[in-house]
C-alpha cells in the first residue's frame, strides 16, 4: 500500500427509498419503512481513488445519522490509509469512543450507527487499494493482523484474544477448500421478499411461487400484529411451500415475553425453523426465557442488538439459537469479526440480517468470511436476501438458486450510481421533489 495515501475529505448523503408505498420491508413495528440510508464517501489525495460506506435507516432520521458522521469524520479526515488500519481494532475503538459523543451511547444509537457508515467506508478504501473484494481482504490476512481488527474490549469473560487466534488455527488447513467451495456453490439464503407485513395474501402466494420457480428453500413471514392473520397467512405460506422447505417468522420486537410464548404455540404447527426477535432487543433474559420454552423452535435475534455486549450475554445465557449480526448496526468489520468469534465459541450459528437497502451487499462478504475463517461450517446457516433495491448499486449482489455468491469486485460494494444519488437524495433529489410538490 502507498503509506502516503491519505484520506482528504468526507461527504455525506441522506439518501431515502420510497419502499413503504407498496409496504416492501413492512413488519409488526415498522409499519411504513422507506429503506434509507447515509450514505458516505472518502475521498483521497490519489484521483479517482475513494471509499465507500453506509449505516441503513427506515426514512425520518437518515438526517440524525449523517450530522452523527460528520462529527465523527474528523477522526479520519487527514489521516493515512496505512495508519488507520495497521491497527485498525484501535482506530475502530478511537471512533466508537470518542470522549464527548460516547456520551450519547456508548456504541448504541445513532453515534455507533454513524460509526459503522465511517468504517464501512474505510473497509471499503482499504479493499480498493489492495485490488480484492473485501471478503478476499479479510480472509487472507494473517491472523495475527486479522484478529488486530477485533475491539476485544468488554469480551474478555467470553472470548480472549488466544481463542480467536486458536479459533483461526483450527480453521487454517482446510480454508482454501471452503474458499472453492464459494466459488462453486456460493452460501445458502433465505428469502423474506414474500413475507412482509403489509403485503395481501394473494401477493404472498404469488411471490411464493415465483419464489419457489427461483429455488429457495427457506421463507420467512411477518408476524406479531394480529394472531389470525398470522395463522392465515401462515396456513397460506406454508401450502405453498410445501412440508419439507424451512419457514421462520419474524416479530421485529412486537411482544412480552409471555405474549411471545403463547403465540408461538399458536404457530408451531405451522413447522418453524425460528422466531425472529419475539421481543425487546434489550431484553437477554426474556430472550433466554422464550428459548427455553419453544424450544426446539428456535430463537434468532440481533439486527437491532446494539453492540457485541448484548451479544455475548445472549451467547453467554443460551438465549439465542441463530446469530444475527447486522453490518450496520455492530460498529462495522471490526466488532462484527469479534461476534463472529464469539458465536463460534459458543457453537451458533451466524446467520446474518440483511433486509433493508445495501445489507445484503454488505452481508454477501460477511458470510464468505465466517465460512472461510471463523464459523468453518454451514450446517444451519442461512443469510437473508431481500429483493429490493440492488438495481442502485454498482455491484450489486449475486444471487443464484438461493445461494449468495462471493462477490468479484474489488471493495466492500456499498457504492452507489450517481444517477440514483440525484434521484433519491433527501429531500432535492427529483424522486422526492415529485412527491413533496404533490403533496404540497
Ligand atoms: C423494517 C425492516 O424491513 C425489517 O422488517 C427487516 C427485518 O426485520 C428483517 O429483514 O428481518
Ligand atoms: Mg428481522
Amino acid at each position: 500500500m502507498d503509506s502516503s495515501l491519505t484520506i482528504t475529505a468526507c461527504s455525506v448523503v441522506d439518501l431515502r427509498f420510497p419502499t413503504s408505498e407498496e409496504a416492501h420491508g413492512s413488519d409488526a413495528m415498522h409499519t411504513d419503512p422507506d429503506y434509507s440510508a447515509a450514505y458516505v464517501k472518502l475521498s483521497t489525495s490519489c484521483d479517482g481513488l475513494a471509499g465507500y460506506g453506509l449505516t441503513f435507516t427506515l426514512g425520518r432520521g437518515t438526517d440524525l445519522c449523517v450530522s452523527a458522521i460528520e462529527l465523527l469524520a474528523e477522526k479520519v479526515v487527514g489521516k493515512t490509509l496505512a495508519s488507520l488500519v495497521e491497527t485498525f481494532g484501535q482506530t475502530a475503538q478511537s471512533i466508537a469512543n470518542d470522549s464527548q459523543l460516547r456520551w450519547l451511547g456508548p456504541e448504541k444509537g445513532v453515534v455507533h450507527l454513524a460509526a459503522a457508515a465511517l468504517l464501512n467506508a474505510i473497509w471499503d478504501l482499504w479493499a480498493r487499494v489492495e485490488n480484492k473484494p473485501l471478503w478476499k481482504l479479510v480472509s487472507d490476512l494473517p491472523a495475527e493482523q486479522l484478529v488486530d481488527c477485533v475491539d476485544f474490549r468488554y469480551l474478555g469473560n467470553a472470548l480472549t484474544k488466544q481463542d480467536a487466534l486458536e479459533i483461526l488455527a483450527t480453521n487454517d488447513s482446510t480454508r482454501a477448500d471452503r474458499e472453492s467451495e464459494l466459488h462453486t456453490t456460493g452460501f445458502p439464503a433465505y428469502t423474506t421478499s414474500a413475507g412482509w407485513l403489509g403485503y395481501s395474501d394473494d401477493l404472498i402466494r404469488k411471490l411464493c411461487r415465483q419464489a419457489l420457480s427461483e429455488g429457495w428453500e427457506h421463507f420467512k413471514l411477518k408476524v406479531g400484529a394480529d394472531l389470525e392473520d398470522d395463522i392465515r397467512r401462515a396456513a397460506i405460506i406454508r401450502e405453498e411451500i410445501g412440508p419439507n422447505r424451512k419457514l421462520m417468522v419474524d416479530a421485529n420486537q412486537r411482544w412480552e415475553v409471555a405474549e411471545a410464548i403463547e403465540w408461538v404455540r399458536q404457530l408451531s404447527r405451522f413447522d418453524l425453523w425460528w422466531v425472529e426477535e419475539p421481543t425487546s432487543p434489550d431484553d437477554v433474559v426474556g430472550h433466554a426465557e422464550i428459548a427455553k420454552a419453544i424450544a426446539p423452535i428456535g430463537v434468532a435475534t440481533g439486527e437491532q442488538c446494539q453492540n457485541r455486549v448484548i451479544f455475548k450475554q445472549l451467547l453467554q445465557l443460551n438465549a439465542i439459537s441463530f446469530c444475527q449480526i447486522d453490518s450496520c448496526r455492530l460498529g462495522s468489520v471490526n466488532e462484527i469479526l469479534g461476534v463472529l468469534l464469539m458465536a463460534k465459541k459458543f457453537n451458533v450459528p451466524v446467520c446474518p440480517h440483511a433486509g433493508g437497502v445495501g445489507l445484503c451487499e454488505y452481508v454477501n462478504h460477511l458470510i464468505m468470511i465466517d465460512y472461510i475463517r471463523i464459523g468453518a461450517s454451514l450446517d444451519n446457516r442461512v443469510a437473508e436476501y431481500v429483493d429490493h433495491l440492488h438495481s442502485h448499486f454498482v455491484h450489486p449482489v449475486v444471487v443464484r438458486s438461493g445461494h449468495y455468491m462471493p462477490p468479484t469486485n474489488a471493495g466492500y460494494s456499498a457504492e452507489i450510481h450517481q444517477a440514483s444519488i440525484e434521484q433519491y437524495s433527501y429531500p432535492q433529489g427529483s424522486e422526492w421533489q415529485l412527491r413533496l410538490a404533490a403533496n404540497a
